[in-house]
């Protein structure tokens, strides 16, 4: 049992993390991380004087040869003795109510009930008392002790029965929101189809599968590795990593990810990770760590119950000696204070909102959502303002090469044919559009010499000797090249809402390449998401103001920014912060990595098959559709809306019983019936984040688009 406050494996949960609800340390959590299949068990750690070295024993002994699944935590034997004591704290009941209440075997039987389902908690309660800590099972076990001693005998057994029926649920709940994440890693199966040095196919354990290895997946089979497709062409659902159920086309180049499902034809593929370190571990192993670190509300409840147990020791102190001083009547006034123990288990307080966070982040990553944490769960609420990257982020990413304009007479062939050639060296979308065109052109392209790009206005290189600049307008300015003419042609070309370079020698600019991009499908809707959420959108921009705009007026954006440099992008978001406004900020490029670090949560798109996106985002998207943010805010809102209907609840019928109490009009049995019923609550609340169905349905009904075409 996790609240057990002893370090325990568990077993039958195949991640895992530490969660001890009456937590009062800091939690230390050992992960004993076996093969990327295998499961994963992690110990409690908030005993044993925080010292790792303490548990060594239990960890090598648990990690051992055996594997994880023999010490099973709920063994059959423990759910028999359960039941035992279940039966005997209701045969102690039935003898009481019948009027044998001072008979020895009414004590007899309670006694076995406490001795068959009560030793964890009072090996635990004892632990947590020689720290001077004061938890829930210090709790129990003196209100539990306290009731023997009064000889209220079918009570206390009744009190610890109940006690560990609904510490069990709250454990196995807990394990549920968390298995439901690491439960998308059995999607990918555990062998592969892979060709052999002899050419055969042979049918090989995922494990034994090198880089660089030829697959074959046939239709309806999941995708076992991660890989890029070398011949066939189909639709695979990538659901398990993107959220997304509408299949995405496939064919040679194409990323593929294991665990999603190959639907029509069949595919070879090279595999280019392995199985423990594909897209689809990577995200499990993400939501993990972001499980395990703390959301700010945790951190308030930890240190809430830090001064809380204690305190209520003190007040079930006073409780059952001072007004006994006055009126007498001691039984009943201790009675009164071991209820008041009892009423005042924090249990429910405590365990609502790891569930809570748990189930969230859990629910985000089955959406395609990848939060690095409950920070970043809770703070999505708080976005007010949501800066937006032009090329790739707004629009596909890919614009198509529009116009070519030779400016002195030379072809527009040879002109082409340079320009290309420095653009081959590049990956920005605007290079891109133009070495795309190259190939379908067939033009010839040159070797260059001492490439360099220059980030925010274009690239530079020798061919045969001459340097060349391919840019914007921002280089041809710096270069000197931009004369009357150029300007003028280069507006015309800008006012379309083009993108526009300049190919300049050394002397004179030479040719002008205009490129446009399309507004990526379903951006109008979650820019129109945010803002009924809200947010107010502001787009970023590196390109000209007329591109800009034009994006802009297409997405529904009010405010545009142009022609920004990198650091341009992190002063307007600091800027805002400066306002008061909390800034989340989307994109992809280099040139948006220092804006996105310091906004208050940076987004990546395309992150799937990306690692820095992956690595470095606050929230990674998994595909390229923008309308996961609208839904991330919306899950946000609503885990803090769950989180305080659960503090609430806690906090607010624990008070009236503590009244009930006081004045006397509760017995045990009803505070334990209380705690229980209120922690079962907040549990079941918490897990509803699992089932919610944030606004899926306002996906765009438009075809679906590679995804491996974002990521550039
Ligand atoms: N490697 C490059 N090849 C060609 N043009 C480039 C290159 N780098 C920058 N440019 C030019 O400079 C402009 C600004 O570039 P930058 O990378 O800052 O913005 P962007 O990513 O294109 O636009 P946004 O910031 O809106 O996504 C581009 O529109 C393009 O015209
Ligand atoms: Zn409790």
């Amino acid at each position: 049992m996790v609240s057990t406050g002893q370090p325990v494996c568990l077993a039958s949960s195949p991640i895992f993390i530490s969660s001890c609800p009456e937590l009062l340390d800091p939690v230390v959590t050992i992960g004993c991380a076996m093969a990327s299949r295998q499961p994963r068990r992690v110990w409690n750690m908030s005993c044993c004087d925080n010292q790792p070295q303490a548990l060594k024993p239990e960890i090598d002994n648990c990690c051992g040869a055996d594997g994880c699944s023999s010490s099973e935590h709920r063994s059959a034997w423990g759910r028999w003795r359960l039941a035992a004591a279940g039966l005997a704290a209701l045969a102690a009941e039935v003898l009481h109510l019948a009027g044998l209440a001072g008979d020895w075997r009414v004590a007899a039987l309670a006694l076995l009930s406490i001795l068959l389902c009560g030793l964890g908690t009072y090996k635990a309660g004892w632990q947590a008392i020689r720290r001077r800590e004061l938890n829930i099972n210090a709790l129990m076990s003196v209100a539990v002790t306290g009731a023997m001693l009064i000889g209220e005998w079918p009570e206390a057994a009744m009190v610890m029965f109940l006690f560990t029926i609904a510490e069990l649920i709250e454990e196995r709940s807990l394990e549920r929101a968390r298995r439901a994440i690491s439960s998308l890693l059995d999607l990918s199966p555990a062998q592969a189809r892979v060709l052999q040095a002899d050419g055969r196919w042979r049918d090989v354990s995922v494990a034994e599968v090198a880089l660089g290895d030829r697959v074959r997946v046939r239709p309806g089979e999941r995708i076992a590795l991660d890989g890029e497709v070398l011949s066939g062409h189909s639709s695979i659902n990538q659901a398990p990593i993107t959220g997304e159920s509408l299949p995405v086309d496939k064919r040679s180049g194409d990323t593929l990810f294991a665990g999603s499902l190959n639907q029509q034809g069949e595919l070879e593929y090279r595999v280019t990770a392995a199985a423990s370190n594909s897209t689809l571990a990577r995200i499990i192993r993400a939501v993990e760590q972001a499980q395990a670190s703390q959301a700010p509300t945790q951190r308030f409840i930890d240190r809430f119950a830090r001064i809380y147990t204690p305190a209520v020791f003190a007040l079930a102190l006073v409780v059952a000696l001072v007004p006994a001083l006055f009126v007498g009547d001691w039984l009943e006034w201790i009675y009164r204070a071991l209820v008041l123990l009892v009423v005042a288990c924090p249990c429910a307080l405590v365990i609502s909102t790891p569930v809570t966070v748990v189930s969230g982040l859990t629910r985000a990553a089955r959406l395609g959502i990848l939060i690095k944490g409950g920070r970043f769960l809770e703070a999505g609420r708080e976005l007010d303002c949501l800066a937006l990257d032009k090329t790739g982020t707004l629009t596909l990413g890919q614009p198509e090469l529009t116009d070519i304009e030779p400016l002195n007479g030379q072809g527009s062939e040879l002109l082409f044919g340079l320009a290309a050639s420095l653009a081959e060296r590049s990956d920005h979308p605007v290079s891109s559009a133009l070495s795309r065109a190259a190939r379908q052109q067939q033009a010839r392209l040159q070797a260059v010499e001492g490439f360099a790009a220059l980030p925010g206005s274009g690239v530079r290189g020798r061919i045969d000797g001459q340097d060349y600049w391919l840019g914007n307008r921002r280089l041809m300015s710096e270069l000197g090249r931009l004369d009357a003419t150029l300007e003028q042609r280069l507006q015309a070309l800008e006012r379309q809402g083009k993108s526009v370079v300049v190919l300049a020698d050394a002397q004179q600019p030479l040719a002008l390449f205009a490129v446009a991009d399309q507004l990526k499908p379903g951006t109008r809707e979650a820019i129109g998401r945010l803002s009924l959420a809200g947010v107010e959108s502001r787009m970023l921009s590196g390109d000209n103001p007329h591109a800009a705009r034009t994006i802009a007026a297409q997405a529904g954006i009010d405010q545009a920014h142009a022609e920004l440099l990198p650091e341009h992008k992190l002063e307007l978001v600091e800027r805002w912060q400066a306002e008061g406004r909390r800034v989340g900020m989307v994109g992809d490029g280099i040139n948006d990595a220092p804006a996105l670090a310091r906004a208050d949560i940076g987004f990546a798109m395309a992150a799937a098959g990306t690692d820095t996106a992956m690595e470095t985002a606050d929230v990674a998207l998994m595909d390229d559709d923008l309308g996961k943010i609208p839904t991330f805010i919306q899950l946000s809102r609503e885990t803090v809306r769950i989180l305080r209907q659960n503090i609430v609840l806690a906090v607010g019928i624990k008070a009236l019983f503590l009244l009930l109490t006081l004045t006397g009009h509760t017995t045990l049995w009803m505070a334990v019936f209380a705690d229980m019923g209120v922690s079962l609550l907040v549990v079941f609340n918490g897990l509803r984040l699992l089932r919610a169905r944030p606004q899926v349905e306002s996906q765009p009904a438009q075809a679906p688009h590679q995804i491996s075409a974002a990521n550039q």
